[in-house]
């Protein structure tokens, strides 16, 4: 199939991306480098589009990243990515809680003990709904409704609502089909900020699908940095592309403009 056409308007913005001296070129993991799929553990990447961000990487003055809701072990196992220190290519997890270095702050126990009773209560959730399971990662836990009836969701996501979510100390993020309790406060928005500082980037390229992706968007520099939305959905971001495919011509089209 041949690459999808990306609109005048984006092609402009990204040719002055591109024409920038330091640039981050970072895209979030699920709805964007890889199709959303029944299960998390069927979310394979596009090829091209992780062949493209290999490539972003080995350009010039270029840092290439990941930056996704999942743990980052799991990220890495999924993409078939590694990153190390001081690599051009940097995967961060847990909604950009996750670096390669760890956590900024080691989880205590008492945010331990919380968080294996939020995963205690969702899997009793998830015990009652046909369809719902639990995902356990460092810093939280998601209960995914994809698979239930729309009854079953809607019933198994206001049980999370009134109960865990309500917690003191637990921090709720919603998502495709899921609700993520964690019990740290995370932010892909601050995860740019920090690579954009480390890397000195003039410019920054993020693309994102869902809810949490608006962070991101929200901490883009109007003028200089470039936000896309994949698919549909109310947004910060300033372009939007439909589908998965759009995001391997984005990153496509930045690793064929940029030396
Ligand atoms: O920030 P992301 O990389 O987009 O990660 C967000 C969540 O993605 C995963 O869940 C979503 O994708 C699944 C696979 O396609 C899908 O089944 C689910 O309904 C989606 O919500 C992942 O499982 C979560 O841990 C991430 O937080």
């Amino acid at each position: 199939m041949s690459a999808p056409e990306l609109d005048a308007d984006l092609r402009h913005a990204l040719d002055e991306f591109c024409g920038r001296d330091r640039v981050l070129v970072a895209s979030d993991y699920d709805g964007c480098i890889a199709p959303i799929q029944p299960r998390p553990d069927l979310a394979v990447p596009n090829p091209e589009s992780l062949a493209a961000l290999r490539e972003c990487a080995e350009r010039s003055h270029t840092l290439a990243a990941m930056v996704s809701g999942r743990a980052r072990d799991d990220l890495a196992a999924m993409s078939g990515l590694t990153s190390a220190p001081a690599s051009d290519l940097v995967l961060v997890g847990s909604h950009g809680a996750e670096f390669d270095t760890g956590f900024d702050q080691p989880i205590t126990a008492e945010q331990q003990d919380l968080l294996n009773r939020i995963i205690d209560e969702f899997g009793s959730i998830a015990r009652r709904f046909d369809g719902t399971s639990v995902e356990t990662k460092p810093a939280s836990t998601t209960l995914h409704v994809r698979n239930a009836s729309p009854a079953d969701a809607t019933a198994a996501l206001a049980l999370a609502a009134d109960g865990p979510a309500a917690w003191s100390g637990v921090h709720v993020t919603e998502g495709k089909a899921v609700v993520e309790l964690a019990v740290i406060e995370t932010s892909k928005g601050l995860a740019l900020d920090r690579l954009r500082d480390q890397f000195g980037a003039d410019a920054v390229l993020y693309l994102g699908d869902d809810v949490t992706d608006e962070k991101a968007f929200a901490h883009l520099h109007r003028g200089t940095d470039v936000g896309i939305k994949v698919g549909t959905g109310v947004t910060g971001a300033q372009f939007r592309v439909p589908t998965t495919d759009h995001v391997a011509a984005v990153l496509a089209y930045v690793a064929g403009h940029r030396n």
